[in-house]
């Protein structure tokens, strides 16, 4: 097969070519033991688990959710497997398998591939979890397709079952890459630690099995913006969720971070996404597991809409990011 190092050499993905990126590729994805066949068949094989399988899959165009003058590559690569692998932790489960789906400009330098690659093994890695395989095709415009498996609870923690009384909390930071994409939209390059957290997220991939061992009622990883996203779980369990925003400010980037660029903190919090971070309810009398902060509480819908509300009152502020 030949290696990386040879392919790193070559200008671009087209000199490269489509086995020629594959082999490389494939030369510097470890496999772990649960991995029967990994790339380079028809499909990927992998051992079953004893509890329920999860899927998900999740796609990502340049442009619209990363940009290569931007980030580097392994740090795209990364976000990529994080996105993918805080699904899995947001139904209390470990990931254990990931396909990579490539369209790649014919210009695109060989060696970027390689860095994002690595950059998306490495993440994967971190939480034991194997590349298995992927797909390649050529287009104008680069994309991703992310696909992962891996195992959970039964029954696993969804967005329905949360109950007037509960505890809202969440797991990991909130706000901080909203921070740094803003910072890097106003073309300013400090604080490096709000750069760093929109270029690398740290999703909290313990918290998930921790919570659903401490029997979480609701829970999902904050993707889109944490009252979009919050909105999911009131709607899905057909109450008010209160967002208290004292607590908030706690998961979220110091204020001495945006201060002076014009960069709402309180707004990064709000409705900023890509940190994920999860967002759980639990029984009021249960004792949140470490690294849980309660940032609200689970109210009534009583008769009127499900909705969510920032410190008691209506909010109609930026709640997310659509698409559409
Ligand atoms: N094209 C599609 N076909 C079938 N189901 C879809 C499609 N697009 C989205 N869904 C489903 O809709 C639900 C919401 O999708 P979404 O991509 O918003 O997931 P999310 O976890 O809320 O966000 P993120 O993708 O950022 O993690 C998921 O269960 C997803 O599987
Ligand atoms: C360059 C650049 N511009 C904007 C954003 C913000 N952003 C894009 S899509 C999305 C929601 C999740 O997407 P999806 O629902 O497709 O998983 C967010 C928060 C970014 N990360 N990078
Ligand atoms: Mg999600």
């Amino acid at each position: 097969m030949p290696g990386s190092s040879s392919t790193l050499r070559l200008p671009t993905v087209a000199h490269a070519g489509e086995f020629g990126l594959i082999n490389a590729i494939r030369s510097i994805l470890p496999q772990g033991s649960h991995v029967i066949v990994g790339p380079g068949d028809d499909c990927a094989v992998v051992r079953g688990q004893e509890t329920c399988p999860v899927i998900s899959t999740d796609l990502m165009v340049e442009g619209r959710h990363f940009r290569r003058d931007w980030s580097p590559a392994a740090d795209i690569g990364a976000r990529a497997a994080a996105q993918n692998l805080s699904d899995v932790n947001a139904m209390g489960g470990t990931a254990t398998s990931l396909t990579l789906g490539l369209a790649l400009p014919h210009d695109l330098p060989a060696a970027w591939v390689m860095e994002f690659v690595r950059g998306f093994a490495e993440e994967a890695g971190s939480v034991g979890a194997s590349v298995v395989g992927g797909d390649l095709t050529s287009s104008d415009t680069l994309m991703l397709a992310v696909t992962v498996l891996g195992s959970c609870p039964a029954p696993p923690v969804l967005r329905s079952g949360a109950r007037p009384g509960d505890t809202v909390a969440i797991a990991g930071r909130q706000g901080w890459s909203a921070a740094g994409l803003a910072l890097l939209e106003r073309g300013v390059s400090e604080p490096q630690e709000l750069l760093k957290a929109y270029h690398r997220p740290t999703p909290p991939y313990a918290a998930g099995p921790e919570a659903a061992r401490a029997g979480a009622t609701v829970m999902l990883d904050v993707s889109d913006g944490l009252v979009a996203d919050a909105r999911h779980l009131a709607q899905a369990s057909n109450v008010v969720i209160d967002l208290w925003t004292d607590e908030l400010r706690l998961v979220g980037p110091p204020a001495s971070g945006p201060a002076g660029t014009g960069v709402d903190r309180m707004q990064c919090i709000l409705s900023g996404g890509d940190d994920h971070p999860l967002l759980a309810c639990f029984n009021r009398t249960a004792e949140l597991p470490d690294g849980w902060t309660q940032v609200g509480a689970v109210l009534p819908a009583d008769g009127g809409q499900p909705m969510v509300t920032v410190d008691g009152e209506a909010y109609d502020g930026p709640a997310g990011w659509t698409h559409f």
